[in-house]
């Protein structure tokens, strides 16, 4: 499902009406239809409903809805925040229409505030239609007052049309106040308020409607993001050949696990021998061999120099070569810590992974002194910090990246080369073309220590099984969300980065 800035959504009507000949209020129609069935699924008998529409499109949306609750037997009254002569041709078509059939149709202009608080106060359902997509700048007057008395008035139920009015649809900033709804219908495409905070928390629940817009409108002008889902990486996830062997599936090297880390290093490795990789090799310090090959007994184990010390240093093994051309893909972060000689040490492991390369925790620390490491790479590199470690990269703060994560995830993918999988409650991936997957299949069940270790397991081993980065990348991030969410059994306080593991040939048999 594709997601839309303002812009995007108004090329798509324009294309759509313009050159495909669509009326527009053909998708007005489907809209207000659509938004209304969403609300009579939830309400099984006859309520009182306010609309309140404004005088662009959204507004033609909420007549439309109007009316259908009308005829489904709601009493209905509508609010209207401008004058006729604002409206646009479709609104003002369905406006009449209302008109024609006796619905109580009132103006506001911040004289009648009484009457209308009543009318709030009086619902069972508000339907918020002032403004969608064309929002611009700071709410003005009347509108600012509406939104006002319908959070004032506590209604029982609001749902808003394509977006809460306040909302920024493309920064989710909030316009001076926004109203709190319980359901967001949107129309076609996701926007980016519907996942950006602080808008998301007015949005309520949001579900995306058909407006009989055409799939040839989206495939003539592809919107730049997508939202997650096995669609855009099906034709990755296949049953297992019979014929196939542990060669058919990748050879992934893990590097980490130093001393007292050692857990994060083999939750890596056992998270992507459980996504199906065909053989896994941990590499750790020498000094950690045995206890990690008592740990696991399914990995192979492989010392690198220590001098003693349970942790890396700058000097890779003396058979590093020869066995370098038998991975596919090499990890490098979870666990691995500080140590001296590290940029030198990162900076050839750069140069010698031949297959895709996947860095993340302290390897991404010690990229983030010199990102130009990276522009010896001719084979795709995958960074997958949390928020800390994505301020480091971009010599910003975690503020920063949370205000704005979307952009900084791309802009870091744009200038790098690097695909970069930003995590959080809501992950984003941005490809180095400027295209972008967000992901909403997660569980605050995953705040916790390790379950990072896992992702890059799980990333690793799908890119190890020959699967490119564009799906390879989704694909992980969408799957471990799930294993986060199927691992939850009584309370989401209580889950293991272990139990996630557990969970993933779950996740993978639910969507295969
Ligand atoms: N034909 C189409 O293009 C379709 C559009 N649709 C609906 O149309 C919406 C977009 O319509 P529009 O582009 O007309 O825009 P909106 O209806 O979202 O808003 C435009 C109106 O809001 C006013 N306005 C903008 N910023 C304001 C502010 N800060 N304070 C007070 N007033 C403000 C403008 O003066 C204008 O009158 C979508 O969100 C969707 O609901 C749907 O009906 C589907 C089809
Ligand atoms: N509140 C949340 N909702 C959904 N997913 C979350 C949430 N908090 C964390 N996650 C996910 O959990 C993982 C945590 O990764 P990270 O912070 O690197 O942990 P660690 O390095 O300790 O293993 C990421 O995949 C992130 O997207
Ligand atoms: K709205």
């Amino acid at each position: 499902m594709v997601l839309c800035t303002a812009q995007e959504a108004r090329d798509l009507d324009r294309y759509t009406i313009e050159v495909l000949g669509m009326p527009g209020a053909a998708l007005m129609e489907n809209a207000g239809q659509n938004a209304t069935r969403m609300l009579l699924k939830r309400f099984s008998e006859a309520k009182r409903a306010v609309v309140l529409s404004g005088t662009g499109n959204n507004g033609g949306d909420g007549f439309v809805v109007a009316r259908s609750l009308f005829s489904a037997g709601w009493k209905v009254s509508v609010w209207v925040s401008g004058q006729v002569e604002k409206m646009s041709l479709e609104t003002r078509a369905f406006y009449q229409v209302c008109r024609n059939m006796g619905l109580a149709v009132s103006f506001f202009d911040g004289d009648r505030k009484e009457e209308l608080l009543t009318d709030l106060q009086k619902a069972d359902v508000v339907v918020d239609a002032l403004l969608g997509t064309g929002v611009r700048g700071a709410l003005r007057e009347p509108v600012r007052c509406m939104v006002q008395m319908v959070n004032e008035a506590e209604p029982g139920f609001v749902l808003a049309l394509d977006a809460p009015t306040g909302v920024d649809t493309d920064t989710g900033a909030i316009l001076g106040e926004a109203i709190q709804a319980d359901l967001t219908v949107s129309f076609a495409t996701w926007k980016w308020c519907h996942y950006l905070l602080p808008a998301s928390e007015f949005c309520g629940e949001v579900r995306v409607v058909d407006i009989g817009m055409p799939e040839e409108a989206i495939h003539h002008q592809p919107p730049q993001t997508w939202v997650n889902d096995p669609s855009l990486w099906h034709d990755h996830l296949t049953p297992r050949s019979p014929w196939s062997h542990k060669g058919t599936y990748g050879h992934l090297l893990v590097l980490g696990g130093s001393k007292g880390m050692l857990g994060a290093a083999y939750l890596s490795g056992m998270a992507a021998l459980k996504s199906g990789v065909g053989m896994v090799t941990i590499g750790v310090p020498h000094g950690q061999e045995a206890s990690m090959a008592t740990k696991v007994t399914e990995a192979l184990v492989w010392g690198w120099p220590d001098e003693g010390s349970g942790l890396f240093i700058g000097d890779f093994p003396s058979d590093w070569e020869e066995r370098f051309s038998r991975f596919h893909v090499v990890t490098a972060g979870p666990g691995l810590g500080r140590f001296s000689g590290e940029k030198a040490w990162l900076e050839r492991l750069l140069h010698c992974t031949d297959g895709p390369l996947v860095l993340d925790a302290d390897a991404l620390n010690i990229l983030s002194s010199d990102l130009s490491m990276l522009q010896f790479r001719k084979k795709p590199t995958i960074l997958t910090p949390h928020p800390g470690e994505m301020a480091r990269l971009i010599g910003g703060t975690v503020k920063d990246v949370e205000a704005s994560r979307h952009r900084v995830a791309k802009e870091l993918a744009e200038k790098t080369g690097a695909t970069i999988v930003l995590k959080g409650s809501f992950t984003v991936i941005a490809f180095p073309d400027g295209r972008q997957v967000l992901n909403g299949t997660a569980s605050p069940a995953l705040a916790k220590a390790g379950s990072g270790d896992v992702l890059t397991g799980v990333l690793g081993a799908f890119l190890a099984q020959g699967i490119p980065v564009e799906s390879a990348a989704p694909m992980a991030v969408y799957l471990h969300g799930m294993a986060g969410r199927l691992a939850v059994r009584s309370s989401d306080y209580s889950v293991l980065a272990s139990e996630v593991i557990d969970n993933l040939g779950n996740a993978i048999h639910q969507t295969l």
